[in-house]
């Protein structure tokens, strides 16, 4: 059986709000009742940590666990509060800020972990956009580079992970998982192999407030 982790911890600093960013209301809800609802739907899932921030409380039938100072360190911590479990045993990551989750989407990445035999699976969708690279460090934005558009993806969450692959990254030292912006890139910074699945570009992340927009129209829609 697999557990699942949604990451709740975050400010949510570009997002502007009152207050933290998973506790936004969305659709007449806090922001992470939304991906909870995907995520219960789930019956290969038999348990669900969630990174919280301070003063908040866990919602129901989860166990809460105080996030870190970044992202990666609340995966930590949520790891840790998950306890002891097989080797093989699938955790699911997922962020709260990622609220238009499916039951198929959770499936879609389990399954796969299972099929491919890889350490990690990671959702993701084809980019549509040209991607053009610039020298980060120089003024001007001057292109280095237009990228190959067809090689493209751009990932999401759920991030599924045999629990030894998961581990054996987040080992690895504080500085490299502060730098660390989601959990499949330390795995394949400690050797691990990743897959993609795809999955809807619908799955977004709210990061800024016209995310917020559309995520509350798209479940109106869906409602
Ligand atoms: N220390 C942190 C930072 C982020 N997150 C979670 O990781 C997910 C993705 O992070 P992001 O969208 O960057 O959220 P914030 O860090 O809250 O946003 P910002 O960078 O704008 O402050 C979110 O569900 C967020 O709650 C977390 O649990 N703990
Ligand atoms: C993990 C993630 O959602 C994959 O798209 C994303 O990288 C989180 O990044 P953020 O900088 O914490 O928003």
């Amino acid at each position: 059986m697999a557990v699942a982790l949604l990451v709740a911890a975050g400010r949510g600093e570009r997002l502007g709000a009152d207050g933290p960013k998973a506790f936004v209301m969305l659709a007449g809800r806090p922001m992470l009742e939304w991906s909870l609802d995907a995520l219960r739907a789930v019956a290969a899932i038999e348990r669900i940590i969630v990174a919280i921030p301070e003063g908040f409380d866990a919602p129901a039938g989860t166990v809460g666990v105080a996030g870190g100072t970044e992202r990666s360190h609340s995966v930590r911590a949520a790891l840790a509060a998950a306890g002891d479990g097989p080797a093989d045993q699938p955790i699911l990551v997922h962020d709260a800020a990622r609220p238009l989750l499916t039951p198929a989407i959770v499936t879609a990445t389990l399954d796969a972990l299972a099929r491919t035999g890889a350490d990690a699976v990671v959702a993701a969708a084809p980019v549509v956009d040209t991607i053009k690279r610039v020298h980060a460090d120089a003024p001007g934005l001057h292109v280095e580079a237009t990228l190959q558009r067809h090689a493209l993806w751009a990932v999401q969450t759920p991030q599924v992970f045999r629990r030894d692959a998961l581990e054996r990254a987040l080992a690895l030292p504080d500085d490299v998982l502060a730098a660390a912006t989601d959990d499949a890139g330390i795995v394949e910074q400690t050797g691990g192999r990743v897959h993609l699945v795809e999955s809807p570009r619908e799955n977004l992340k709210v990061t800024t407030p016209v995310d917020l927009r559309l995520a509350a129209l798209i479940l109106e829609e869906r409602c």
